[in-house]
């Protein structure tokens, strides 16, 4: 439904965003507009495509894109079974408490965070101030059979891969759970779940920027 466009309050603009949004998702200038400057955070399981989806995305919205894990690896010059094997998880997750909380200065971009760094109370409350949370909720199946042959991953590198993998699930979903937009990641292109996030993104801007006025309006619903 599209309306005439004259004289609308600020209010009214965001519904019209709304009803042009509900098909799909907002403009990319008008999206980076309502981004300002903060970053759009990545979170999620191992797996769950937080870096390759989220490259597609910061190409898709002509933002720069940075990788958590990449930066830590970088600032340590080791890789990350390297941190872990020679300073323990401990010192990797105070590392990547300090990586992130730079890189947050450095927004508008795409953030994509290693798979623990969520649940991390100061991080979270770090990437509020200056992000958009975004899960990537992905099923076991899925994200088994992406990580099964890699062993970049020191934390499945147990007797019982998917067992330790149901366990971080279990322990982390509910906190995975409290981010602004979650996602479905799926096995379909990694530039479809580009776009869902576009869509969620737009959702979140929209009922976030709309609740600043004098009245609420209504989230559209994806199909
Ligand atoms: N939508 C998708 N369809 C098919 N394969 C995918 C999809 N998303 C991610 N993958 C594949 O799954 C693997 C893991 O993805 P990726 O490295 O992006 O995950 P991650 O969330 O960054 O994991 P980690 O926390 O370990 O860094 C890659 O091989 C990637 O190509
Ligand atoms: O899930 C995790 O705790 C991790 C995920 C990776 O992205 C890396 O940050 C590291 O291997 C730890
Ligand atoms: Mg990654």
């Amino acid at each position: 439904m599209k309306r005439e466009n004259q004289n609308h309050s600020a209010n009214e603009q965001a519904a019209l965003a709304q009803d042009e949004a509900r098909d799909g998702f907002l403009p990319r200038a008008q999206l980076v507009d309502l981004l300002g400057q903060r970053s759009i955070v990545l979170i999620g399981i191992m797996g769950s495509g937080k870096s390759t989806v989220g490259r597609r995305l910061a190409h898709r919205m002509g933002l720069k894109f940075v990788d958590a894990d990449n930066a830590i690896q970088e600032a340590a010059n080791m890789t990350i079974p390297e941190i872990f094997a020679s300073h323990g998880e401990a010192y990797f997750r105070s590392g990547e408490e300090r990586v992130i909380a730079r890189l947050l200065q450095e927004g508008p971009q795409v953030l994509a965070t290693g798979g623990g760094a969520y649940m991390s109370g100061s991080t979270r409350e770090a990437i509020a101030e200056a992000g958009i949370s975004i899960w990537l909720n992905a099923d076991f199946e899925t994200v088994m059979a992406r990580v099964r042959k890699r062993t970049s991953r020191p934390l499945l590198q147990t007797p019982d891969p998917e067992g330790t993998m149901r366990q971080l699930m279990a322990d982390r979903y509910p906190i995975y759970a409290k981010a602004d937009v979650e996602i479905h990641s799926r096995d379909v292109p990694h530039e479809t779940v580009a776009e869902d996030i576009m869509i969620g993104l737009s959702q979140y801007l929209l009922s976030t920027s709309a609740s600043n006025g004098t009245r609420d309006l209504e989230v559209p619903v994806a199909d």
